[in-house]
């Protein structure tokens, strides 16, 4: 039988891979998507993002440690909080959302493939099913979205069980009472604050000296404090010469010499790009060595007719900003017209308590030599802040002093990943301080920070202004 013929045929499912598609399909093209796994969705769905977020909303809700500061520190919600009660609710999202996605591929007939794709040619794949059976299809355009799975170092041996990483977390058989967590980038951060939130004694073992160096440091400082609360411990400029297991626990052993007993260890040291089975000389594309494919500005590889987008071109490894690299490549690919604000992306990350900013940070500033000023609204000043029992968050906005154009904004606690966006659309559009000083909130809300934090920069460029008047 011929292979089907299609004007896209995109490699993978998760974020990215779907928006490809769908895009396609709505500029009246004929559309497959190629999946190796039976479920559709990616990482973003089945192991990584969706899962985190719904483990991290049960554990704030059951913990109740948000509302302790209003009904004081032993408050929680349920006492013994079991693996059970946490990933039934996960069952329920994901299915949830396999459906909607399944049915928005659908509609848009949009051809599912269920196979691992290998390339056989420039415009050709292979698709091998689980049962062995094979098949192929051909494309004009084709984008590659195949994502990311956990580096796993030769040395350590990962028994799925009390050595896992953020997949395996996912399959705990119960609440580890202590747990080493190996890397403290975005994954590693987020799950340490998750598990230490239900009590289980953290170590972070990290090889930088520090943490997620492309946030605010103000916030940073002020998320090790709550972890710390929480009795998390940091070890920085550490790395893991060994890890050891048995039936009772594991022992991490540092290259320092420090051993760390834990009943469970997780690794989040970084992630490779699914390539390795593409056979992408076949296409005539090549890799680097952590697995990424490169593409130029419009998302276009070596190959002319060939795209990447998503995790498997590299930072930032977000879906909000893979999905939309699907659509722009597929526009590009059939000559759509396209804008784009991807360099405004926002940047959100879900610890308890969580972090959100867009644009730059103070250190970025300061390295170009561009004079801003700081506002900061506290949540504690705000009226809503006192209702939430948030005394901890934070606002804090990076005016220009030059053309009071707002450069960055910081956010960190409650809803901070929700409200950056007012910062976003103030930036996108141009906006100065003025706009946010001049603006009417809702009140009592955490919006309201925008208004405060905008009228503390205005009042300290005043204060400048009139020096030596
Ligand atoms: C624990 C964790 C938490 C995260 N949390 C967030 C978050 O809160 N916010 C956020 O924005 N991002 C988060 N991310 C990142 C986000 O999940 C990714 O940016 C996003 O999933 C990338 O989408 P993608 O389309 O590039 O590929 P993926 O979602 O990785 O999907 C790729 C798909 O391609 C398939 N595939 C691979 N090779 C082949 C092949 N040869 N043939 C056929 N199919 C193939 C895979 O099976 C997979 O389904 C998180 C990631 C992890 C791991
Ligand atoms: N909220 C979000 O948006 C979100 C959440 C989770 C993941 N993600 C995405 O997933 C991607 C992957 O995240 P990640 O955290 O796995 O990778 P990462 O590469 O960002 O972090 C890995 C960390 O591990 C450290 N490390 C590496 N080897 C080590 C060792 N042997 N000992 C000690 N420390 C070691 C590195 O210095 C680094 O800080 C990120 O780029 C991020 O964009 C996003």
């Amino acid at each position: 039988m011929d292979a089907p013929q299609y004007d896209l045929l995109v490699l993978g499912s998760g974020p990215g891979g779907q928006k490809a598609a769908i895009a396609a399909a709505k500029l009246g093209k004929r559309a497959a998507v190629v999946e190796r796994r039976e479920m559709v969705g990616g990482v973003c769905l089945n192991t990584g993002t969706i899962p985190s977020k719904t483990l991290r909303e049960a554990v704030v809700y059951l913990t109740g440690l948000n509302m302790r500061e209003t009904y004081g520190r032993n408050y929680r919600v349920k006492q013994d909080i079991g693996i059970g009660d946490l990933l039934s609710r996960l069952d329920h999202v994901i299915s949830r959302e396999l459906e909607v996605v399944r049915d928005q591929l659908m509609r848009n007939r949009v051809d599912l493939l269920t196979g691992t794709a290998r390339f056989v040619g420039p415009h050709e794949v292979e698709i091998v099913s689980v049962d062995g059976s094979r098949s192929r299809a051909t494309a004009d355009k084709i984008v590659v979205a195949t994502g990311t799975t956990p580096v796993r170092p030769e040395q350590v041996d990962f028994d799925d069980v009390r050595v896992v990483d953020s997949d395996g977390i996912l399959h705990l058989a119960e609440v580890p009472r202590s747990m080493v967590v190996v890397g403290a980038g975005v994954i590693g951060i987020e799950y340490a604050s998750i598990f230490a939130a239900l009590g289980t004694r953290v170590t972070v073992v990290e090889s930088h000296a520090g943490m997620l160096p492309f946030c605010d440091a103000e916030v940073v400082e002020a998320l090790k404090y709550q972890l710390r609360d929480l009795s998390v411990q940091f070890r920085f400029g550490e790395t893991v010469a060994r890890v050891d297991s048995d039936a009772q626990g594991t022992v991490t052993t540092l290259t320092s010499g420090k051993r760390i007993p834990a009943d469970t260890v997780m690794y989040s040291a970084g992630r490779k790009g699914a390539t390795e089975g593409l056979d992408l000389a076949a296409a005539g594309l090549t890799a680097d060595d952590r697995g990424r494919l490169q593409v130029d500005k419009l998302f276009r590889t070596e190959v002319e007719h060939i795209y990447a987008v998503g995790d498997v071109i590299g930072f930032p490894a977000l879906a909000a900003t893979s999905m939309e690299q699907g659509r722009l490549a597929t526009y590009h690919a059939f000559g759509e017209p396209v804008s784009s604000l991807l360099e405004l992306q926002p940047i959100g990350i879900y610890t308890i308590p969580e972090i959100s900013f867009c644009g730059h940070t103070e250190d970025e500033l300061t390295r170009a030599a561009v004079p801003y000023e700081v506002g900061m609204a506290r949540y504690r000043e705000l009226a809503r802040g006192q209702i939430l029992g948030d005394s901890y968050g934070m606002l804090k906005l990076l005016v220009s002093t030059e053309t009071r154009h707002l450069l960055g904004v910081h956010v960190f606690g409650t809803n901070a990943t929700e409200l950056v966006h007012i910062g976003q659309a103030v930036m996108t559009c141009g906006g100065t301080v003025d706009h946010l000083v001049d603006t009417v909130f809702n009140y009592p809300t955490l919006s309201e920070a925008y208004k405060v934090a905008a009228l503390d920069v205005v009042n300290k460029l005043r204060a400048v202004s009139r020096f030596g008047a």
